[in-house]
């Protein structure tokens, strides 16, 4: 209630959009394509590729062949030296790409510094591409090419837009962060689905105005909280893919997110919200992968 005489002020609370419930009902669905595969003979793999002892690595990679076993799709894991050398690496994807066992191939990143990142994801086959980061996919995805393995993190977004039956055709949309992996692929799956998207990064002037003009807003930058509460528009969609550990330990988004609540009509939270999809849109493309081996 915003006003001291009745309902005039009032603004409804925004519509929370659950990441744990929708992954929970995306992994339900891959469960049931991984066991139409098993019935004609193909038995869903997954590799993932882990190299060194980044904690945060561990604890995503563990969840993730968690999620696999949830829903019946065979995890694999290589764990590396932080010392292993590109050219063993690359001998390791070779193997991995010729292994008719294995559908998708997953290099958890970072990787350390002294391999170069972007040799390693290009020579996984885009055929068992399961991050969709292989340029080829980059490239199908940005000219229109359907049925290739698409970048989980927005591909999780686009389907919490479609659960939260927000249709971004004729939005505003904008979004934060330039990346290859989230920015990037984002603005490509939103303008897909008709949005007039703005991509916003680090040497944007003016961050709030644009923010300001927006429908939907994509925060991708990971600073925490640097979306401001005061910027969000009345009854836009907040899309948190901010994941920030502060000092005393808490994570945060992107996005203040108690303030921005208060003038969204949706909004993710941080944690449960993109989080989770992004582990469900892995399983997405794994089984996806394996049905293309079908003859
Ligand atoms: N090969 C890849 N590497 C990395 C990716 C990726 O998509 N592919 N993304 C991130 C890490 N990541 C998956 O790998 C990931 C991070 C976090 C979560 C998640 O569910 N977060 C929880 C909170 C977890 C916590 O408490 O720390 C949430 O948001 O609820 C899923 C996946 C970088 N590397």
């Amino acid at each position: 209630m915003g006003d001291t005489c009745g309902m005039l002020f009032y603004t409804p609370p925004p519509m929370i959009i659950d990441g744990k419930q929708i992954a929970a009902k995306v992994k339900a669905e891959v469960a049931e394509g991984v066991k139409a595969l098993k019935a004609k003979g193909v038995h869903t793999g997954l590799t993932v590729v882990r190299v060194g002892e980044d904690p945060a690595s561990a604890i995503y990679v563990r969840g993730k062949r968690k999620d696999c076993e949830e829903v019946g799709i065979h995890s694999d894991e290589h764990h590396l030296p932080a010392t292993v050398t590109q050219a063993e690496l690359l001998a390791l994807i070779a193997k991995l790409n010729a292994d008719p066992k294995v559908h998708g191939i997953l290099v958890q990143l970072p990787l350390p510094k002294h391999v170069d990142e972007r040799a390693i994801l290009d020579a996984i086959s885009p055929a068992k591409d399961a991050d969709g980061f292989h340029p080829f996919n980059v490239g199908a995805l940005s000219i229109g090419i359907p049925g290739v393995p698409r970048p989980c993190t927005p591909a999780g977004v686009m389907r919490m837009l479609e659960e939260a039956k927000v249709d971004p055709k004729g939005k505003r949309a904008i979004v934060i962060g330039r990346s290859n992996i989230v920015g990037k692929p984002m603005a490509a799956m939103l303008l897909e689905k008709h949005a007039t998207v703005t991509i916003a990064h680090s040497r944007t002037q003016d961050l709030a105005g644009e923010v300001a003009r927006a429908d939907i807003v994509v925060a991708a930058i990971g600073k925490a909280e640097l979306v401001k509460g005061d910027w969000i528009r009345e009854g836009a969609v907040v899309i948190d893919v901010g994941m920030n550990r502060l000092a005393d330990g808490k994570l945060v988004g992107d996005v203040e997110y108690a303030a921005a609540a208060r003038r969204a009509s949706a909004i993710t939270p941080v944690p449960g919200g993109v989080g989770p999809m992004t582990r469900a849109m892995l399983l997405v493309n794994t089984v996806e992968l394996a049905r293309r081996t079908l003859p």
